[in-house]
């Protein structure tokens, strides 16, 4: 089954085309990285997946996500769990009292806050308290947002979009303003999650691609650039291409990193 299927994809804002000529197919257990420099398009790929825009007409193109052309909004947020930025903001913004337990609660309702008139019952319970125990965030139930550091946060929105158990799970530049522990601490819980779900990554760092992921989006002024295995992508000339600047790469153990400029 494939999770995302596009053919001949482009996207305009305001009459200014963003992307172009979009091809590309991740699989279910594809883990998968769409690597980009900023503002390449990554983030416009990631809204046409959630069906937040939509392609320019053209009778050429084919966008499916999980084999269906049309979808409603909310049913296609159930499968797929998108963890963005913006979330973080919203909850520590918008209700800095919401305790880990509440966070992860609110996913049934896709709320940023529990409301009066919102009903939970005890399965919706159960389903907390297992996710909690899964990812290995007990200790972060009853602590309030206010208390929480930035890591702390991001785990339990990510608690939150597995309550209903999505097939895949696209992460947005993850681990921005994580210290290099807490950024270690996450992809480890990551990798967990991709025991069970497909995981879709969208970043310009190349210390956020986790052993599991294998397939590799190479994404430049809105156009895909390559798309393969990992170990034929991620190499200096690649890199060097899609980032501007002469780089050289190396990897160890399984990750890659970027040893030096020029
Ligand atoms: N709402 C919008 N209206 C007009 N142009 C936009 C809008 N959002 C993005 N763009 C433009 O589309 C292009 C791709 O932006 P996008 O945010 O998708 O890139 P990105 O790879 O996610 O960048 P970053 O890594 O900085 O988040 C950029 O030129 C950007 O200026």
């Amino acid at each position: 089954m494939e999770i995302i299927h596009f053919e001949h994809v482009n996207v305009a804002y305001d009459e200014q085309d963003v992307l172009h000529d979009i091809n590309l197919s991740i699989k279910e257990g594809q883990h998968t990285v769409i690597l980009g420099a900023n503002g390449s398009g990554k983030s416009t790929l990631l809204k046409l997946f959630s069906n937040d825009i939509y392609p320019r007409f053209s009778e050429a193109t084919t966008k499916e996500v999980f084999g269906k052309k049309v979808w409603d909004i909310w049913e296609l947020k159930k499968h797929l769990g998108i963890i963005t930025n913006d979330l973080h903001y919203q909850f520590s913004d918008r209700a800095p009292n919401l305790s880990g337990f509440e966070v992860t609660l609110s996913g049934f309702y896709s709320s940023f806050h529990i409301y009066e008139h919102q009903e939970f019952s005890p399965l919706h319970v159960t389903k907390v308290e297992e996710v909690l125990d899964f990812l290995e965030i007990r200790h972060l139930r009853d602590k309030h947002i206010s208390e929480m550091s930035t890591g702390e946060l991001r785990k339990c929105i990510i608690a939150r979009s597995l309550v209903h158990e999505p097939k895949a799970m696209i992460l947005d530049e993850p681990t921005v303003g994580l210290d290099i522990k807490a950024q270690l601490n996450f992809i480890e819980m990551i990798r967990k999650i991709a025991t069970q779900r497909t995981i879709i990554l969208v970043t310009h760092h190349l210390e956020e691609i986790f052993e599991e992921i294998s397939q590799v989006v190479l994404i430049k002024q809105g156009c895909i650039v390559a798309q393969g295995e990992k170990e034929a992508l991620l190499n200096d000339a690649q890199l060097s291409a899609i980032f501007d600047l002469p780089l050289h790469v190396k990897c160890e153990k399984g990750r890659y990193f970027v040893q030096s400029v020029g």
